[in-house]
C-alpha cells in the first residue's frame, strides 16, 4: 500500500501474483481507495468494484481534482480477497499520455471511467466490514494520537496515586493498632506525604480529564466535517434515496457517540483497566490466598460482559436507526407546519412521531432489561466475593496469617477491582456503540459521488454555449422501471432560446436538470459545444448556468445574501442592484425595512411566493451566465410582474442559450424553437407560429386547454 500526491487521474497497476491466473483472463476485481481532499479535511473511501479488467493490465480510475492523496487499500479478486493487496500500487498516468492516446485506447479508458462513476455500488454491509470497520474506528483515535497519549500519561499518575491508597491505609491501622512510641510522628510524616501524593494526583486528573475533552471536542468536529464534506459532494441521486432527518441525525447524535466512545470512553476504560491490573496485583503481594478466593468470580463475569457488550451492540444500532426515523418525521412535519394546519392533520402528525417514539421505546426497554440484568449479576457477584473473602480473611486473620491492616488494604483493593471490571463492561458496551454508530457513518461516508465535481477538464476555448441531446434515454435510479426520457435528440444552437412544454410530468425539469449535469443519462449523450458534459468539470459547467428553479427555496440569510449566494465572490453591489432591477425585484426589497439586509426566513418563507422567485432570477442573473435555464420561472408572479419580468428575461436573452420549461405558454412566444414533450419523448418541434398551424397538433390543443382554463 503506498499513498501517493497528484492532481487528477491514476493508475492502479497490480499484479495477481501467485494466483495463477492466465495473463489474459477476466477477472472481476473490488478496488477500495482512500482519499484525501485538496483542502486536507475530506477524507473519504471511494469503492471501485466489480471491474472487469485483464491480469496484470493497469486500470485508469479518474480521481476528483481535488483529491490530493490517493491510496490503494485493497485490490482483490471475489475469490481471493487478501491476494492482490500486498503487491498493488498507484501510479499517476500523465495527462500528456492520456490525452494523446490512440482513439481506440481513449474509449476504453472512457469505458472504464464511466463504469467508475455509473456503477451502482451498495453500502458495505455491516456483517463483512466488521474488522475493517473497527479497525477505522480507532483510526479516528490515533489522529489525535499526542493528545490522547499525555491524557493516557497523566492517568497513569493519577491511577497509581489512586492504587497506593489502600496500601497506605493499610499501613496506617497496622501502625495504628500498634500504638506506641513515636507513632504520632510517624503518622503526621505519612499524612504529608499523602498530601503531597494527592495533589500530583488531582493535577495529573485535572490534566487528563482537559485532554480528553478537548480531543474528544476535536475528534467530533473533525467528524462531523467530514461527515458533512462527504453529503455535500454526493450526487442527487443518492438525496433522491435519502431522509434528510436520518442524515441530520448522524450528524449530530452518531457523531457524537463515536467521539464519546474514543475518548472519555477510552479514558475511562483505561483508567478502569489500570486499577483492575494494579488492584489485583496488589491483592496477591498482600495475600495470595485471599486473592485466589476473591478472583473466582472473574471469568464468568468476563464472558458475561462479553454477550451483553454483543448484544448492545446491536440493539444500538436499532436505537439509532429508530432514532433517526422519528428524526426524519419532526424535521419533515415541523418545516410543513402550513400544510398540517391548512389540512388540520394535528392529531395524525402527533400520532406519528408519537409512534416512532413507541419503536425507539420499546428499543430502550430492551436495551434496560439487558443493562439491569447484567449490572444486576454483576453486583451480586461482586458482593459475593466481599462476604467470602470476609470470611476466609476473618479465618486466616484468627490463625494470624494476615494482620488487620492487610484485611483492610485487601478489602479495599478488592472494592477498587470490583468497581474496575464493572467500568471494564461498560466501557466495552460504549465502545461497541461507539462501533455501531460509526458504522452508520461510515456507510454515508463510503457511497463515492457518481459525479464528481472535481473531476472533468475546463475547456480552453471561449464558451460559445451550443447545446445538444444525442439520443438520451434517462430514468431516475430510485424508479428505475419509469422511463422519464427516452430517445432524446434535439439541438439548441449557441445564443437561441428553447422552450419545453407538455404535460406534467413528461419530463421537462428533468432536461433541466441534465443540462446542469445533477444526472448523467442512462444512455446516449449531453453536449455543450460538442464535448461531452461527462467529460467537462461540473463545477465550471454550473458556474456557467443561470438556474431558475420550479420551487424557490431561499436560504435563511439576509436577501443580500441569497441574491451572492450563486456568485464566485466577487460581486458588486452595483451588479446585485442592477440584477434585481432587471428581475424587478429591487423595489419590493428596497421597500422591505432593512432593505438588502432583510432576513428572508426559514426557505425564504417571510416573502411570497412572486417574491421569492423575483429573487432568484436575480441570482441567476447575478453570474451574468452563458447558459440561462428557467424552469417555470414566471410561475408565481402575477401578470403585471410577469410582463414586467418577461421583458426584462427578453432583454436578458440576448447572447445568452436559454432554455425554458414553460406552463403558460403565452410567455413563450419568441422562443426560436419549442418543444413539445410527450411522456419523455419530443412530438412536436417548431416556432410558436409554425406550431399553431397544425389543428391536430399537441401544441394547439395545449393552447386550446390553457385557454379553455383561463375562460
Ligand atoms: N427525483 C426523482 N426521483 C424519481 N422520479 C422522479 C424524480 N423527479 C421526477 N421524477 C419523475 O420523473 C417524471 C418526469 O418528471 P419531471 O419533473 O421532469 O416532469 P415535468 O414535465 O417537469 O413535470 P411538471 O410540469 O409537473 O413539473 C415524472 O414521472 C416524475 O414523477
Amino acid at each position: 500500500m503506498r499513498a501517493i500526491k497528484a492532481k487528477s487521474k491514476f493508475r492502479i497497476v497490480y499484479r495477481a501474483a501467485g494466483c495463477g491466473c492466465p495473463a489474459k483472463e477476466s477477472m472481476s476485481h473490488r478496488f477500495r481507495l482512500r482519499c484525501t481532499s485538496q483542502t486536507g479535511v475530506g477524507l473519504d473511501l471511494l469503492t471501485f468494484q466489480d471491474k472487469t479488467v485483464k491480469c496484470w493490465a493497469p486500470v485508469i480510475l479518474e480521481a476528483c481534482a481535488g483529491v490530493r492523496k490517493f491510496s490503494l487499500l485493497a485490490a482483490a479478486t471475489k475469490k481471493n480477497p487478501i491476494l492482490l493487496r500486498s503487491s498493488a500500487r498507484t501510479e499517476r498516468v500523465s495527462h500528456a499520455r492520456h490525452r494523446t492516446s490512440h482513439p481506440a485506447k481513449r474509449a476504453d479508458k472512457k469505458k472504464v471511467k464511466d463504469k467508475t462513476v455509473e456503477d451502482e455500488i451498495p453500502t458495505p454491509s455491516l456483517k463483512n466490514l466488521k474488522k475493517g470497520d473497527i479497525r477505522r474506528f480507532f483510526g479516528q483515535a490515533y489522529q489525535q494520537r499526542w493528545p490522547i497519549g499525555g491524557a493516557v500519561g497523566l492517568l497513569l499518575i493519577s491511577s497509581t496515586v489512586t492504587m497506593a491508597i489502600p496500601f497506605s491505609v493499610g499501613k496506617v491501622i497496622d501502625l495504628v493498632s500498634k500504638a506506641g512510641e513515636g507513632t504520632k510522628e510517624t503518622l503526621r510524616n505519612i499524612a504529608a506525604i499523602l498530601v503531597v501524593v494527592f495533589l500530583i494526583g488531582a493535577a495529573a486528573n485535572f490534566g487528563r480529564v482537559y485532554l480528553f475533552q478537548t480531543t474528544s471536542a476535536r475528534l467530533i468536529a473533525d467528524l462531523r466535517n467530514k461527515l458533512y464534506t462527504s453529503l455535500m459532494v454526493k450526487d442527487m441521486t443518492y438525496y433522491d434515496n435519502q431522509k434528510t432527518g436520518e442524515l441530520v441525525n448522524r450528524l449530530s447524535n452518531d457523531v457524537w457517540t463515536v467521539g464519546d466512545a474514543l475518548t472519555q470512553n477510552i479514558s475511562d476504560g483505561l483508567r478502569s483497566l489500570l486499577s483492575s491490573v494494579t488492584g489485583i496485583g496488589m491483592m496477591f503481594y498482600v495475600s495470595a490466598d485471599l486473592a485466589m478466593v476473591g478472583l473466582v468470580t472473574v471469568p464468568p463475569i468476563a464472558a458475561l460482559g462479553i454477550v451483553y457488550g454483543r448484544f448492545l451492540k446491536k440493539i444500538t444500532e436499532k436505537i439509532l436507526d429508530a432514532w433517526a426515523d422519528s428524526t426524519q418525521v419532526a424535521t419533515e412535519r415541523l418545516g410543513n407546519m402550513r400544510t398540517v394546519h391548512a389540512f388540520n392533520q394535528h392529531q395524525k402528525e402527533i400520532d406519528l412521531y408519537d409512534k416512532s417514539i413507541l419503536q425507539m421505546l420499546g428499543l430502550q426497554y430492551k436495551e434496560a432489561n439487558a443493562k439491569a440484568a447484567f449490572f444486576g449479576m454483576a453486583g451480586l457477584t461482586g458482593n459475593m466475593v466481599v462476604l467470602s473473602v470476609l470470611y476466609y480473611g476473618g479465618i486466616l486473620m484468627s490463625r494470624g496469617d494476615v494482620t488487620v491492616g492487610d484485611l483492610s488494604a485487601f478489602l479495599l483493593y478488592a472494592g477498587y477491582v470490583g468497581v474496575s471490571i464493572a467500568g471494564l463492561s461498560s466501557f466495552y458496551s460504549e465502545m461497541m456503540r461507539g462501533i455501531g454508530a460509526s458504522t452508520k457513518i461510515w456507510e454515508i461516508m463510503d457511497r463515492p459521488p457518481r459525479i464528481l465535481l472535481e473531476s472533468g477538464v475546463i475547456p480552453s476555448t471561449p464558451l460559445r454555449a451550443a447545446l445538444k441531446f444525442q439520443n438520451v434515454d434517462f430514468n431516475y435510479g430510485s424508479r428505475k422501471e419509469v422511463p422519464v426520457l427516452q430517445e432524446l435528440t434535439l439541438d439548441i444552437p449557441e445564443g437561441s432560446f428553447t422552450a419545453f412544454v407538455g404535460p406534467s410530468g413528461s419530463g421537462k425539469s428533468t432536461i433541466i436538470s441534465l443540462l446542469l449535469r445533477l444526472y448523467d443519462p442512462d444512455k446516449g449523450s449531453v453536449y455543450l459545444d460538442g464535448v461531452d458534459v461527462k467529460t467537462l468539470s461540473p463545477k465550471w459547467l454550473r458556474s456557467n448556468i443561470g438556474y431558475v428553479p420550479q420551487d424557490v427555496h431561499l436560504f435563511s440569510c439576509s436577501v443580500y445574501d441569497n441574491i451572492v449566494y450563486g456568485g464566485s465572490g466577487d460581486i458588486s453591489m452595483e451588479q446585485v442592484v442592477d440584477a434585481c432591477k432587471k428581475a424587478n425585484a429591487y423595489d419590493f426589497i428596497m421597500a422591505m425595512p432593512q432593505q438588502f439586509e432583510t432576513v428572508v426566513g426559514e426557505r425564504g418563507l417571510l416573502l411570497s411566493g412572486g417574491q421569492r422567485q423575483r429573487i432568484s432570477i436575480a441570482r441567476a442573473l447575478v453570474k451574468n451566465p452563458k447558459i440561462l435555464l428557467l424552469d417555470e420561472a414566471t410561475s408565481s408572479l402575477d401578470s403585471e410582474s410577469e410582463s414586467l419580468v418577461q421583458s426584462a428575461l427578453k432583454e436578458l436573452m440576448k447572447g445568452r442559450t436559454v432554455v425554458s420549461v414553460a406552463h403558460r405558454l403565452s410567455t413563450i412566444r419568441n422562443a426560436d424553437q419549442i418543444c413539445v414533450l410527450d411522456q419523455g419523448r419530443i412530438v412536436e418541434r417548431g416556432t410558436y407560429s409554425d406550431l399553431l398551424t397544425d389543428e391536430e397538433g399537441a401544441f394547439k390543443k395545449l393552447i386550446q386547454r390553457q385557454m379553455l382554463s383561463i375562460t
